[in-house]
């Protein structure tokens, strides 16, 4: 088994708007250990939801691969890689998008319901694991921001996928909530091991992981080398 969980080659993305094309991404190289944890930062517009978007599988490059845990996330069909993608991966939003219909455990559930497996007792046990198990029949509209924040964390986890990614996880929680969340986020993942990349703009949280990358006109410098040039693959 490979060390590196995350591996993506000279990765490419731009987007057009009306006859201007803007690259977003240009020809990144990436790789990420096992249990690793990672923060990105970079200036508002600089690429990371779209860096993270695509090492997630949610938005194609128009050049380059991506390695998750050894398979090769966009040569798999629609349907294969939606069930990699379940199975592998852990997406957190800074909007949480939980299902607002849906309680706090039905929403922890659907994960284990696109699996096609019953994931009941998984799904208390991750509510448990977040501290709210005595929640677990509300609304999303009758929890505060950091319960909704942690159910979103409980359903990332329940499949317990090897990569989490987290895009600024804490952006819409003041600053207690911000800390309980991160705290959790970080201690769940050393747990399980799972590698952990999250995207922030909060400098001080990011010295909280073991590298900080920095995303900047399409490239990405590793903060502790930025005089040094770009991190090697
Ligand atoms: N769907 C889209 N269509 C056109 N342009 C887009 C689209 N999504 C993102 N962009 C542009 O791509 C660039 C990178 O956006 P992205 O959201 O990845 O940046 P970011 O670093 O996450 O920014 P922020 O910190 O403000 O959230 C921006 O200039 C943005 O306007």
């Amino acid at each position: 088994m490979s060390d590196f969980v995350i591996q993506a080659t000279n990765l490419h993305r731009s987007y057009r708007i009306g006859k201007k094309s803007i690259e977003v991404l240009h020809g990144i190289d990436l790789a990420i250990k096992r249990g690793e944890r990672i923060f990105l930062c970079g200036p508002s517009g600089a690429g990371k939801s779209t860096l993270l978007y695509t090492l997630a599988g949610l938005e194609r490059p128009e050049q380059g691969s991506i390695h998750i845990d050894g398979t090769d996330l966009y040569s798999l069909g629609p349907k294969k890689q939606a069930a990699f993608r379940n199975a592998k991966i852990g997406y957190i939003f800074q909007n949480y998008m939980l299902l607002p219909e849906l309680t706090a455990l039905e929403n922890v559930l659907v994960p284990g319901a696109i699996g096609g497996h019953d994931a009941s007792e998984a799904a208390l046990a991750a509510l448990t694991r977040v501290g709210l198990a005595d929640r677990a029949e509300h609304l999303p509209a009758e929890l505060s921001g950091g319960e909704q924040q942690r159910v979103a964390i409980a359903r990332a986890l329940v499949n317990h996928p090897p990569v989490l990614f987290a895009d600024e996880p804490t952006g819409n929680l003041d600053s207690r909530n911000s800390k309980e969340v991160m705290d959790l986020l970080l201690g769940l993942a050393a747990e399980s091991g799972t590698t952990l990349v999250v995207v922030t703009h909060d400098e001080n949280l990011a010295t909280r992981g073991d590298r900080r990358l920095v995303i900047k006109d399409g490239t990405i410098t590793e903060a502790s080398s930025l005089e040094t040039g770009p991190v090697p693959a």
